[in-house]
């Protein structure tokens, strides 16, 4: 008998994180934080207030300096560097504002190279069915440079949904689009939770993209200042200019 995997997709427990160097800045204190499969989360906060740290930390691209991140089941503070890339590799997509594409690959082999990479062949039906819900079945041969913005993110977004990884982490997703691209965009990454039952964190300024989400959590000075189920464009903008929403980051305080 298989056991069920986890209610939580990803969990941190107690993450602190200090950036050392001459002038240490503490960017993440003691942070307890569940994301439940099959939900969309953002995270907002004022500039400086630990958003990234949060995604890196919790998608294993950087360690927290005390406590524990899982991912389902997985621990990621006890695992070796090798372990951590394949689990990335295997298990989390991700989407960020300057797309990262690769420039001198077409648009389908962008796609495909996570699978590649990992020495997988994708389905072919999802493979197809992705292709088709983000629009780009008529740019597979095209490369990244002639393509807009909003079709360079929609072919980011593919790229972590073919692979159809449990946690979809995205920074800024649509900082560098148009509010109409921006809609489409946010609407895929809806439907990566809805249709397919993934897990979307995304770190966010716009009170637009955060009413996408199932939850808005305000980061203010490397902790958690509020965590709301559903708030609404205008609660968030609230939210947002609230004294201790516009709070300066610890950096501008310690030193
Ligand atoms: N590599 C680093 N070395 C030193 N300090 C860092 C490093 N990365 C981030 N910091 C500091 O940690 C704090 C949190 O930074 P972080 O990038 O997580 O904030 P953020 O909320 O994502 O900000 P923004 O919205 O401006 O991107 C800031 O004070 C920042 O200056």
């Amino acid at each position: 008998m298989s056991v069920p995997p986890p209610a939580d997709a990803v969990r941190l427990e107690r993450v602190s994180k200090t950036y050392g160097g001459d002038h240490p800045v503490t960017a993440l204190v003691d942070v307890d934080v569940r994301f439940r499969r099959g939900t969309m989360t953002a995270v907002m906060g004022a500039s400086g207030s630990g958003k990234s740290t949060l995604l890196n930390c919790a998608a294993g691209l950087d360690r927290p300096t005390s406590g524990r991140v899982m991912i389902g089941a997985a621990d990621l503070s006890t695992m070796s560097e090798k372990r951590l890339t394949e689990l990335r590799r295997d298990r989390i997509g991700f989407v960020f504002q300057a797309f990262n594409l690769v420039g001198a690959l077409t648009v389908e082999q962008n796609i495909l190279l996570p699978s590649r990479l990992a020495g997988r062949r994708p389905d072919p039906a999802w493979l197809a069915e992705v292709i088709d819900r983000v629009g780009l079945g008529h740019r597979l041969g095209h490369r990244p440079a002639q393509l807009s913005g909003g079709q360079q993110q929609r072919v980011a977004i593919a790229r972590a949904l073919v692979a159809r990884p449990e946690v979809i982490f995205c920074d800024e997703p649509t900082g560098a689009l148009d509010s109409r691209t921006a809609a489409e965009v946010l609407a895929l990454l809806r439907s990566a939770v809805d249709a397919t039952g993934q897990t979307v964190i995304m770190v966010t300024h716009d009170p637009v993209a955060a009413s996408y989400a199932d939850r808005v959590i305000r980061l203010a000075d490397g902790r958690i200042a509020s965590d709301m189920p559903q708030p609404g464009v205008r609660v968030i903008a609230e939210q947002l200019a609230t004294p201790a929403g516009g709070r300066r980051p610890v950096a501008d305080r310690e030193g």
